[in-house]
């Protein structure tokens, strides 16, 4: 109908691949990566919706067999960010007339190397916890904007967190207090790249897993402090700051920084009744409800005027 727009696109969602590269010489340790994919082209596709005329769809299962086929193609251990903009282009360069934009979405499951003895094994890994997570959107100019993250990274101190001078109205009952646990399990999400483009921040970090590495090791350290005194927290809030803010003087290649903190309450024990005296020793650990506190720290864009 003449006066109705369609949007569209179409993917495979959650395409599972583990690449493995053997150790080249015998006595050299195999790499190991297992990979979560999720695939969503824009193409000119209209006439599908409309009247049933598939002649341009790529289709979906031909999608999951370009991670695995892709996924062989790279022969040697690569980035989850260099995995993802290669078959997002691969989609653009094999259909020019056709797709006109991917976003590929991923996430690396945490297979860890194995230690034995002290030693890292061979050929022996073992699950970690946090995950690494991408998003990669490419255009028809082949310009690849990356999008990394980490999620799932729990932290907790038992110490040097407070919460005081809050509103309080009838319904307030929280205590104001100067010690608590703060625990938390962080998701992270950090963007610096434009290949080509106009970007501001455009340098792409040389080693995306080394920067993966560095930025989760700074929220880390930027939420508990040095590792004797530590460094108190007014609220998570002021901690996210913090963490945000360590990112961004860190990696000047990083334009912004998005944080996602629920505040998951270990509420103490407290009893007064039964002639038990609980301080602070004992916990009801609580998953929900959970206090939600997210915020995006951006560099401002340098106006060409003061330059
Ligand atoms: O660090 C905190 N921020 C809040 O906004 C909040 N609200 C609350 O009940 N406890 C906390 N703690």
């Amino acid at each position: 109908m003449a006066d109705l727009e369609l949007e569209h696109q179409h993917g495979k969602a959650r395409v599972r691949v583990a690449r493995l590269w053997r150790g080249k010489r015998p006595g050299e340790a195999d790499y190991l990566a297992e990979w979560n994919v999720s695939i969503s082209l824009i193409s000119r596709v209209l006439a599908a919706f409309t009247d049933g005329d598939n002649s341009n769809i790529v289709a979906t299962d031909t999608m999951k067999n370009t991670v695995y086929a892709i996924a062989k193609e790279c022969t040697d251990p690569l980035s989850l960010e260099d995995f993802g903009v290669r078959l997002g282009r691969h989609f653009l360069t094999t259909y020019p007339k056709i797709v006109t934009g991917a976003k590929v979405m991923l996430f690396e499951k945490p297979w860890e190397r194995a230690t034995v003895d002290g030693q890292p094994h061979n050929h022996g890994f073992k699950l970690g916890s946090e995950k690494h997570t991408v998003e990669v959107v490419v255009n028809s100019d082949g310009d690849a904007k990356v999008t990394s993250g980490v999620s799932e990274l729990s932290l907790l101190k038992t110490t040097q967190s407070g919460f005081e001078g809050f509103l309080r109205d009838k319904y307030t009952l929280l205590p104001e207090t100067r010690e608590r646990m703060l625990a938390s399990a962080i998701r992270a999400v950090w963007r610096c790249i434009c290949y080509g483009g106009l970007c501001s921040y455009s340098s792409k970090p040389a080693d995306y897993q080394k920067t993966y590495r560095e930025v989760k090791d700074i929220l880390v350290s930027t939420f508990f402090g040095p590792p004797h005194e530590g460094i108190y927290s007014p609220s998570v809030q002021k901690t996210l700051y913090e963490m945000a803010q360590a990112v961004l003087s860190r990696f000047p290649e990083i334009e912004s920084v998005y944080l996602n903190m629920p505040n998951i309450h270990f509420l103490p024990v407290n009893m007064p009744t039964v002639g038990v005296k609980f301080g602070d020793d004992v916990f009801i650990p609580t998953d929900e409800p959970h206090g939600s506190i997210e915020a995006r720290l951006s560099r401002k864009p340098i106006l060409i005027s003061n330059l």
